[in-house]
Formats: C-alpha cells, structure tokens, sequence
C-alpha cells in the first residue's frame, strides 16, 4: 500500500476510535449520573460525591475533546479517568463490595484504546493493585474487605479475561496488518504492467491528472512523449510473441535508463509507452525524445545473434499548447501519427534547425 493510503487507513482507524470514545464516554455518563443518585438516595453521600465528580471529570474531557478535537489527548484523558475510577472501585469496594466487578470492563477498553504493549502494562497495573488490595487490607487507602472466596475468584477469572483480550488483540492485529499488506500488493499489481513493471495506463492517469492539478496550482509545465515501437507486429510474426515481449522488456529497460529521476515512463497500451515530463518545456520534452530515438536506433535489439528492426517513433506535447489532459493527449496522438504518416523512427513535431525545417511550422 502507498504511503497515502496507509496514512488514510490509520486516521480511518482512529476516526472510528474517536466515534467508539464519544459513545462510551456518554454511556459512562449515563452509568456514573445513574449510579451517584442510587447511592445519594441510599445513604451513601461520599460514595455518590465522588462518583459526580467522575461524572465531571467525563464531562470536561468530553467537551474539551468537542472544542479542540485533539483525539489523543481525549483518549489520554478517558484511560486516566477509567483507571482512577476502577482504582477508587477496588480500594472502596463501592457499593456492597460489588466495585471490582467494573474492572471486567477494563481489558477489552484498554486494548481497543491503546498498542498492546501499553495495554498489556496498564492491564498487569491494573491486577498488581487489585492484588496488593486483596492482601493488604490495612493499607490506609483501602476501605474494603473482601472474602477469600471472592478474591481467588475475582482474579482468577479477571487474569483469564485479560489474557483472553491479549490474545484476541494479538490476531486482530495480525489479520489487520495482513489486510493491509495484501490491499498493498494488490493496490501495486493494479497499477503496474506486469510485463514490463512499469506503471500501467490507470496510474499514468492518476499521475497526469496530479501533475495537471499541479500546474493549475501553481502554473508548473510539464510534457508528454507519446511512443509506439515501429512495425511491432512485424517482429511478432516473424519471430514470434515472446521475441515480442522481449523486445517490449527491453525497450522499457532502456527509457528507464534514459529518463532522469523524475520523469515517469508508463506503458500506455500494447505497443505504445508515454513518458510524463514534468517541470519540462517542449523543446526540452523533443531533447529528449530525439535522444530515446537515436539509442533505440544505435541498440541493437538481438535474437539469436540476429538484429532485430527495432524503431520508434513518438508525440510529443507540451500542456502550455493545451488547456486539459485530454486535448494533451489527443495532440500528442496526432503527433505521433504524424511521425508515422512522415516514415516512421522520427519524432514529431520536429526540431527546427539550419538544415530542417520543421513539418509542424511550415
Ligand atoms: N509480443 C507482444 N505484442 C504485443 C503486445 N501488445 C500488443 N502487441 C502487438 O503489437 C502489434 C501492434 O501492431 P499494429 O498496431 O498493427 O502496429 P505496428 O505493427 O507497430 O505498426 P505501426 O504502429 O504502424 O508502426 C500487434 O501485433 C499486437 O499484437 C504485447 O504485450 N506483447
């Protein structure tokens, strides 16, 4: 996967771990509010005052999320929270002893909201204070007292339950980064010829169509170089479909040799190539072109000791004699029938020099 879709697919992630966030924070306020005014009625006003100030502390983390929209402070903000009241829940006992009984909550939030690594450290903090309360009752802080029989079963299953959620997170995370490692192969297949390895016409598209955004922006010129190798059916029939491809192999090697860092050859279609030539003018575009040329020319393509006719000819067009992709296009395809229509292994339109004069003014 590309960069950018990577990039995309995690702040997908983190979207829908904001949206989860919102949502449990506002069940939690429904549970605290609920909780705080049973225990008020009940007599138990301490236990009630400090579950609105929870209630509170939910409240400003949420609103302070809505107002900067800081998704990492907010999850901070949430796991501080969760801990500190599961922490209150265990030393208090809460109402009839029943506080621990929250924690079971604790495992799947903790990995859903953090790494595995940060989770697996929160969730061992979590049973090492859950344990030191058990044991040490006289502990100042402690104001609950458990029965034996609860404790061993408390965290007996709280310990399977947290390593339950390890586990589960730990093949979530491996059939995540599977999805996105088969999304990235086949995001490269569907953009890259097979046979030459080049990008495909739907990428070139892609990339024509950046580059043009591109020189709308920011008034960047660039080219393109239509090619179509001469009389390829030719070598098909007379020495068969794999010298073909060979010969297709081979040029596509050599154009990448040629073209600098930042030009972009593609494979257009069959037989055809086109080079995107940003930050290039026209008569740097037919440089260049002149050159792919003669080298094809002066290569010497062999097959069983024999050369083979291999020639090209090309189109070339600058976007500052055009005012889309598509007319681009369209012109420097009637170049290049033009290169054609003129005898093939030529470039079109051509350079004018002392000694030529160019079809195209004349
Ligand atoms: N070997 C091979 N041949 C291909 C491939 N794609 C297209 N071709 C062949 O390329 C040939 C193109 O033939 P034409 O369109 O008649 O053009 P041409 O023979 O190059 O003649 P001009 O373009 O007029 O110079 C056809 O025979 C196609 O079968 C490919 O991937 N491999």
């Amino acid at each position: 996967m590309n960069r950018r879709k990577h990039l995309n697919f995690n702040a997908n992630e983190e979207v829908s771990v904001s949206r989860v966030l919102t949502g449990l924070s506002l069940a939690a306020l429904i549970c605290l509010a609920g909780i705080s005014i049973k225990s008020w009625q009940s007599g138990h006003h301490r236990h009630a005052i400090v579950l609105g100030l929870f209630f509170g502390l939910v409240v400003v983390n949420l609103v302070s999320y809505w107002i900067t929209r800081n998704r990492a402070r907010n999850k901070t903000g949430m796991l501080f929270i969760v801990g500190g009241l599961f922490v209150y829940l265990v030393a208090s006992g809460g109402e009839s002893n029943t506080g621990p009984l929250w924690l079971y909550v604790f495992p799947p939030l903790v990995f859903y909201l953090t790494s595995l690594r940060i989770g697996t450290i929160l969730l061992a903090a979590c049973l090492a204070f859950t344990l030191l309360v058990f044991q040490f009752p006289q502990l100042p802080f402690v104001l609950a007292h458990y029965e034996t029989n609860f404790q061993l079963r408390f965290f007996t299953t709280m310990l399977f339950e947290s390593v339950f959620c390890f586990v589960l997170e730990t093949s979530r995370l491996n059939a995540r980064n599977e999805l996105m490692r088969l999304a990235a192969s086949h995001e490269q297949a569907a953009r890259t010829d097979a046979l030459t390895g080049l990008p495909n016409r739907r990428d070139m598209q892609l990339q024509l169509a950046n580059e043009f955004s591109r020189y709308q922006r920011s008034g960047h010129h660039f080219s393109v170089v239509l090619i179509d190798l001469d009389h390829f059916k030719q070598i098909n029939d007379t020495y068969g479909h794999d010298v073909g491809d060979l010969v297709l192999q081979a040029f596509a090697e050599l154009m990448q040799n040629i073209c600098r860092q930042s030009d972009r050859p593609c494979r257009w279609g069959g037989e055809e190539f086109l080079i995107l030539l940003p930050d290039t003018s026209l008569l740097q575009a037919l440089t260049l072109s002149e050159r792919l040329r003669y080298e094809v020319e002066q290569h010497g393509f062999i097959h069983k000791s024999q050369r083979l006719p291999v020639s090209i000819s090309a189109g070339v067009c600058s976007i500052s004699q055009s005012d889309s992709i598509d007319h681009l296009l369209r012109q420097a395809d009637k170049n290049l029938y033009d290169a054609k229509e003129s005898g093939r292994n030529r470039i079109s339109p051509r350079v004018r020099t002392p000694s030529t004069r160019s079809p195209a003014s004349s």
